[in-house]
C-alpha cells in the first residue's frame, strides 16, 4: 500500500495533521478541519490558518516530522498514511464507515492475510483500505460501485494508494448484475440500501469449499429485517444482529491504595515508635537540664531511667545512642510522605514508611451512549452437504396459522 520509506518522496501520500497530536474521542469524528490528505508535489503549496507550506520543503523529511511555516507562526505534523488516518482525512463521497464499525466487521467476517473479499458499494473507499491492509497483496478484495464517478475516483485513489494488484474495483450494479463471481470469496459485506436484493447473487460468490461469512450494514431496523428474511431464506445460518456503539470513558490517574492490613501494620508500626521518640525526648531533657545545673540530679526513682532505656535503646546516662531496627528504617524512608492519604507531608523528617507513591490510571465509562451509525447482521453460510436438496425457501412454509394440528 503506502510507502513504506522512512523519508517522504514526490508523489507520495502524507496525512497533514494541524491540530494537538493527541485527539481526544470527542474530535475523532469531526477530524476533517483538523487532518487532511496531501500528494506530495513539487511546485505546489499547502496553505492553511496554521501557516504557508512548500511541498518541495517536505521531500526529504522522516513520516512524522513537525514542520514549522514558512512564516515561523504556526505548525503541522506530516503523518505516515494508515487506513485509521485515511478513514479520519478522506474526502468524502458518501457515508463512510468508521473504525469502530470497520474493525468488528473485519473481525466479524474473519478477514485476514490472504482473504478474498466482495464489498459493495465502494463509497467512499473508508472500509475498502482497511480490509486492503488485512488481506495484504496474497488475498483479493472485489469492490463494486454503481455510481460511475464515484467508481472512477476510489479507482484513481486504490491505484495511488498501490493497492490496485490485489483490488479490483467494478462499476456495476450489484442487485440487478451480481458481482460475475462463483465459488471465489470467502466473505461478503453489503453497504447498500438495499441488500436483501443482493443476498442471491452474494450466496453464488462465495465460496463452496468451506463455511464463509455475511455482513450488511443497514441503519434502520426495517431494512434489517427484510435482510434478515433474504438470508433466512437463502440458506444463510447462525444470523445475528449487532450494534457497534462507542462509550467513551473518563481516565484518571490516582494514587494507589494499600491494602488495610498493610496500613493496621504500618499504623501500629508508626504509633510504637513514635512513643520511643517521646521517651527519647524526655531522657535528652533531663540530661540537659542536668548539666545546666552543673549537678548529677538525684532519682528517686531508678526504674524510669531502665524503662527508659530498655525502650528506647538509648544509654541515657552516657549520652551514647544505640541504633535500631526503626532508626534504620527511618532513615531509608525518602521522601518523607503521608502513608495514609497519599499526599506530600511538609512536616519535615516525619515518620515514613511507604515506598515512593505509585499511580495507576482508572477509568469511569460515561453513562450515556451516543453515535448510532447502523445495525451489523452478520450470517453464515456452510458447505452444501454432499447429496443434499437445497433449503426450501421462506415462501414454500406454509404459515403457522394454515398448519393443522
Ligand atoms: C454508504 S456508501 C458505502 C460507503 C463505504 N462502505 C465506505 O466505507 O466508504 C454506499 C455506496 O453504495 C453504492 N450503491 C448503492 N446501491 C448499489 C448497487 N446496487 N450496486 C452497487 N453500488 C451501489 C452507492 O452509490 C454508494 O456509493
Amino acid at each position: 500500500m503506502w510507502s513504506t520509506a522512512r523519508e517522504i518522496a514526490a508523489g507520495d501520500t502524507v496525512i497533514v495533521w494541524l491540530a494537538s497530536p493527541f485527539p481526544t474521542s470527542s474530535i475523532l469524528h469531526q477530524t476533517r478541519d483538523f487532518i487532511q490528505p496531501l500528494v506530495v508535489t513539487p511546485g505546489k503549496d499547502f496553505n492553511s490558518k496554521y501557516g504557508n507550506y512548500r511541498h518541495s520543503d517536505f521531500i526529504g523529511m522522516p513520516f512524522g516530522s513537525k514542520v514549522g511555516s514558512r512564516s515561523g507562526k504556526g505548525f503541522i505534523h506530516l503523518l505516515r498514511p494508515t487506513p485509521e488516518l485515511w478513514t479520519m482525512a478522506l474526502p468524502h463521497r458518501t457515508q463512510i464507515l468508521y473504525i469502530a464499525d470497520i474493525s468488528f466487521i473485519i473481525s466479524y467476517l474473519d478477514i485476514r492475510r490472504g482473504s478474498r473479499v466482495i464489498e459493495a458499494g465502494t463509497g467512499s473507499g473508508s472500509f475498502s483500505h482497511s480490509v486492503a491492509r488485512s488481506i495484504g497483496p496474497t488475498g483479493h478484495l472485489w469492490s463494486y460501485e454503481f455510481h460511475e464517478a464515484r467508481a472512477q475516483k476510489a479507482r484513481d485513489e486504490f491505484t495511488q494508494h498501490k493497492m490496485s494488484d490485489f483490488v479490483t474495483l467494478t462499476h456495476q450494479n450489484v442487485c440487478k448484475d451480481g458481482f460475475n463471481l462463483t465459488d471465489a470469496a470467502d466473505s461478503v459485506f453489503l453497504d447498500l440500501p438495499a441488500p436483501w436484493d443482493a443476498v442471491e447473487h452474494a450466496k453464488q460468490a462465495l465460496r463452496k469449499d468451506r463455511t464463509t461469512r455475511i455482513s450488511c450494514f443497514s441503519p434502520c431496523m426495517e431494512q434489517v429485517l427484510r435482510t434478515v428474511s433474504a438470508l433466512n431464506d437463502a440458506g444463510f445460518i447462525d444470523i445475528t444482529m449487532y450494534e457497534t456503539l462507542i462509550r467513551p470513558h473518563d481516565v484518571a490517574q490516582v494514587p494507589v491504595l494499600q491494602p488495610i492490613s498493610d496500613m493496621e501494620e504500618k499504623l501500629k508500626k508508626s504509633e510504637e515508635i513514635r512513643e520511643i521518640k517521646r521517651l527519647r525526648q524526655i531522657a535528652a531533657k533531663q540530661k540537659t537540664d542536668e548539666s545546666a545545673h552543673g549537678e548529677k540530679r538525684k532519682r528517686d526513682d531508678g526504674d524510669d531511667e531502665q524503662e527508659a532505656e530498655a525502650v528506647d535503646g538509648e544509654d541515657v546516662g552516657s549520652g551514647k545512642k544505640l541504633k535500631t531496627e526503626d532508626d534504620d528504617e527511618m532513615a531509608d524512608s525518602t521522601p518523607s510522605r503521608d502513608v495514609v492519604n497519599g499526599s506530600s507531608s511538609s512536616r519535615g523528617p516525619a515518620v515514613a514508611f511507604a515506598p515512593p507513591l505509585q499511580k495507576i490510571s482508572v477509568s469511569k465509562a460515561i453513562v450515556e451512549v451516543r453515535g448510532h451509525t447502523s445495525y451489523l447482521t452478520f450470517a453464515t453460510l456452510l458447505p452444501p452437504m454432499p447429496g443434499a436438496s437445497p433449503p426450501a425457501s421462506s415462501e414454500d412454509v406454509a404459515p403457522l396459522d394454515s398448519v393443522s394440528t
